[in-house]
């Protein structure tokens, strides 16, 4: 039977820097498998997802051209305990199978792959298959000036979003390896670099065992 990639997962909070790591591993020729890129294709129009929330909130929750209404949802649900709950509810298993495809299809050839998800420890799916996990960690203060300038959205709505994410030592405390986010990108694109030689060869020792066990001669008759 093929070998597996090893997975890398790659964790931090909203705007800690995810995507600018992602992008750079990517770079370096990373598969990438990312549950927020996996999210918003589910919101495009005529996607399972938007389907099942118009179905749950009504179709007042499409834009014009069918996609979900993002802005509108966000504000609906991270102020909503249930409305969140129910969310995630339709969500997470429309993007774990989508995950479970994803995974399926990284070529052989990668000794490894990195899953990016945000709510790693929050929902808890993917801890099990993770080989390693990767953390990117930054002072909420610099999140919430990043989020701004990207999105435009308002302190108490970045606040809301993160009061539902773990808190920042929990994480730090699950990693394997950490990113310091709070680094300039050029700091953070080198430390990738390093990670990347790393996990190279981690992966490669941890394969040359599992290929030397699996080619093992059957001695037992
Ligand atoms: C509610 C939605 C429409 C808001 O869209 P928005 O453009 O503001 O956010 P976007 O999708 O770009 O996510 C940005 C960040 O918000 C945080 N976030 C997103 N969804 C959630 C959630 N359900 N719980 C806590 N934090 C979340 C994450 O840090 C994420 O990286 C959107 O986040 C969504 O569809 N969420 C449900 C899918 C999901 O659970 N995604 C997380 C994958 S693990
Ligand atoms: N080390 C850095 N230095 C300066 N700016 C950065 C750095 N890392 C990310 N940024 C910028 O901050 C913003 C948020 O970064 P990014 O999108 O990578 O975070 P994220 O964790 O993926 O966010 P989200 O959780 O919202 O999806 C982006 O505009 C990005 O260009």
């Amino acid at each position: 039977m093929g070998r597996l990639s090893r997975i890398i997962a790659l964790t931090g909070g909203i705007g800690s820097g995810k995507t600018a790591v992602s992008d750079h591993f990517a770079r370096l020729g990373v598969p990438v498998i990312d549950t927020d890129v996996i999210a918003r294709e589910l919101g495009k129009a005529g996607a399972a997802g938007t389907e099942a929330v118009a179905a749950w909130l009504g179709r007042e929750y499409l834009t014009a051209d069918g996609a979900i209404d993002r802005a509108r949802l966000r504000a609906r649900v991270f102020g909503d305990a249930e409305a969140k709950r129910q969310l995630d509810q339709l969500f997470h298993p429309l993007i774990q199978r989508q995950v479970e495809q994803d995974l399926a299809a990284v070529a052989p050839d990668h000794s490894y792959c990195l899953l990016v998800v945000p709510l790693l420890f929050e929902t808890g799916t993917y801890v099990a298959i993770a080989d390693r996990i990767l953390v990117v960690d930054c002072d909420p203060d610099i999140q919430i000036s990043r989020v701004q300038a990207r999105s435009g959205l308002d302190i108490a709505q970045i606040q809301a979003i993160m009061s539902h994410q773990i808190d920042r030592d929990s994480r730090r405390r699950r990693a394997d390896d950490l990113i310091d986010g709070n680094q300039p990108l050029e700091k953070v694109q080198q430390r990738v670099a390093e990670l990347h030689e790393f996990y190279l060869s981690w992966a490669g020792d941890r394969n040359a065992v599992q290929d030397s066990q699996s080619a093992a001669p059957d001695l037992s008759n």
